[in-house]
């Protein structure tokens, strides 16, 4: 099955578009005695999963939680335990390099590396530095398009002839690159009529950051993220840290799985 099936298969399991965010910043952990572990990130990955896994459309880590030897550990372990609920796996990334580099970062969809499900790329430097990824057609590609940060703007929305910005002829040439059916858009929340322009030029999945913690707009992340029903909304501290201020491992979990279920519902009244 392709990544798109199966994500497809999965919002219709979970009746869900929440893309769960793993971003377990080791400052914000909280000191429960279940954490206090050699691999606190991965102990509290596995409690938010077992919290978010019924309302999750997918889990997305961002590498940046995890560049150490135990966090590459804790990643790999989530993975696996994600897997083992049926619930596939965005590693945010933002790859993209020559090809011989960008050859090994994609390994990181491989069953003998990390064995994630997809994965998000930086389009700058061109077509050869997406080809490894875009070559496993079984895997999701989502290309960073229109960003959420308010720097997304600086190079994003410049106009590269005949009042065109770059993201949006980015959003078209990478949907030419579509050949496999396995590519989407990494498109924020936060800028809406953008997420509305993108959409009016191509038809792809998207990834949806913002909404949440940025406080991006989640109506228009669902009536322009998904394409035929399938796409992704994303909030990632808006969920594993809704327990902040709890006082018990349980409690703060349950915040976890309360906050998906509250984001699904939201979201599902816009599909
Ligand atoms: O344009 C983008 C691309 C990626 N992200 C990533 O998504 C999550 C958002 O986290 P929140 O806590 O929900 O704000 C994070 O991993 C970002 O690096 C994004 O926000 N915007």
């Amino acid at each position: 099955m392709s990544f798109f099936e199966d994500l497809a298969a999965r919002i219709e399991a979970a009746d869900s578009v929440v893309s769960v965010g793993l971003d377990p910043d080791l400052d914000r952990l909280p000191s429960f005695p279940a954490l206090d572990t050699d691999l606190p990130r991965w102990a509290f990955n596995r409690r938010i999963i077992d919290a978010t896994h019924e309302h999750a459309a997918c889990y997305k880590p961002n590498v940046a939680f995890y560049e150490d030897p135990d966090g590459w550990r804790a990643l790999a372990e989530t993975i696996v335990y994600a897997h083992g609920k049926g619930v596939p796996v965005l590693l945010d990334a933002k790859r993209g390099d020559i090809g011989n580099t960008a050859r090994q970062y994609a390994t990181a969809l491989d069953d003998d590396g990390l064995g994630a499900d997809a994965i998000t790329v930086n389009p700058y430097m061109g077509r050869d530095s997406l080809e490894p990824f875009l070559s496993r057609s079984e895997k999701g590609v989502f290309v960073l398009c229109r960003t959420s940060n308010s720097g997304g703007r600086d190079f994003q929305d410049l106009d590269v002839g005949n009042g065109k910005p770059l993201y949006q002829y980015v959003a078209q040439r990478c949907a030419a690159w579509n050949e496999r059916d396995n590519v989407g858009l990494v498109v924020g929340a936060t800028a809406p009529e953008e997420l509305e322009a993108v959409r009016d030029l191509v038809d792809v999945p998207f990834l949806v950051p913002g909404v949440g913690a940025q406080g991006g707009d989640a109506a228009a992340a669902v009536e322009y993220g998904l394409a035929d029903g399938v796409g992704l909304v994303n909030s990632s501290r808006g969920i594993i840290f809704a327990g902040e201020g709890a006082d018990d491992g349980a409690a703060y979990f349950r915040a976890a799985g309360d906050a998906a279920k509250r984001l699904k519902r939201r979201l599902n009244e816009h599909r």
